[in-house]
């Protein structure tokens, strides 16, 4: 997979090349390349922004800029890409997204700072037949997109082939089931005079899985407990059974 950022703060994407995605960079598993959208201004000052049309708080990315950064980093007709724009407007980024965009050759990421990005800027590269997907990481408000693209890059990438060092680890994520991950322990069998739970030491795996599994029904019903209505009502009574 091939992904590419524009920011007028590439190095907030430098943690893209740590740890375990910095290896997969490494390993050819995955391309990344961050963009300066200052590269494609032409004012002495390099200016990204102006005042909003009708008035009001902050600046808005100005379109100009945007388009000809965008028609440069997106002119691959080769290798279709999907332009992600983070907004706090945006449809939610789940782990349903993250798996459908592990699919994906390539994704742009275009990510605002002030008021966000000139509205042209997203019909223009939709009038051109580019998916575009404006996504929230969540319900608050960030200062820009840049730390939600580290987000998604890391939920995405992830779940590349090759990336996780155990298949099954991401198989098993929370939410892969529809479900909360109940709880993990490691040696020592007791801390601070707290134990690990007999069954996980018993050996019993069908016990053992039915114990998981009921922890993280009995998490989900208590932590999401809309999760768990989208399971229907069979997982709510689970949830009860399992407590
Ligand atoms: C101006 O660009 C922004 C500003 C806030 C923001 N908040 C996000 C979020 O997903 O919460 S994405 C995003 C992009």
């Amino acid at each position: 997979m091939r992904i590419d950022v524009v920011t007028i703060f590439p190095s907030y994407l430098q943690p893209l090349r740590e740890a375990l995605l910095g290896r997969a960079i490494d390993r050819g598993l995955l391309e990344v390349a961050v963009h300066d959208l200052r590269d494609w201004t032409h004012d002495v000052h390099q200016a990204v922004d102006d005042s909003p049309y009708g008035g009001g708080p902050g600046m808005v990315m100005r379109p100009q800029v945007w388009g000809e950064a965008l028609d440069d980093v997106l002119a691959t007709p080769d290798l279709p890409a999907r332009l992600v724009v983070p907004t706090p407007a945006g449809r939610p980024f789940t782990q349903a997204t993250a798996h459908a965009w592990a699919a994906e050759e390539r994704l742009v990421f275009a990510c605002g700072r002030y008021e966000g990005i000139d509205e042209r800027v997203l019909l223009d590269a939709r009038a051109r037949g580019i998916t575009v997907d404006e996504v929230s990481i969540g319900d608050y408000v960030l200062v820009g997109g840049e730390v939600a693209v580290l987000v998604m890059v890391e939920a995405v990438a992830r779940l590349l082939p090759g990336v996780l060092g155990n298949p099954r680890s991401a198989a098993e994520d929370s939410f892969s089931d529809g479900l909360l991950e109940g709880p993990s322990y490691t040696r020592p069998e007791v801390w601070r005079e707290l134990a690990v739970p007999d069954v996980l030491r018993g050996g019993n795996h069908a016990a053992i899985a039915r114990w998981r599994r009921d922890r993280a029904l009995e998490r989900t019903r208590d932590r999401r407990p809309d999760l768990l209505d989208a399971l229907g009502p069979d997982a709510l009574d689970a949830a009860d059974r399992a407590a």
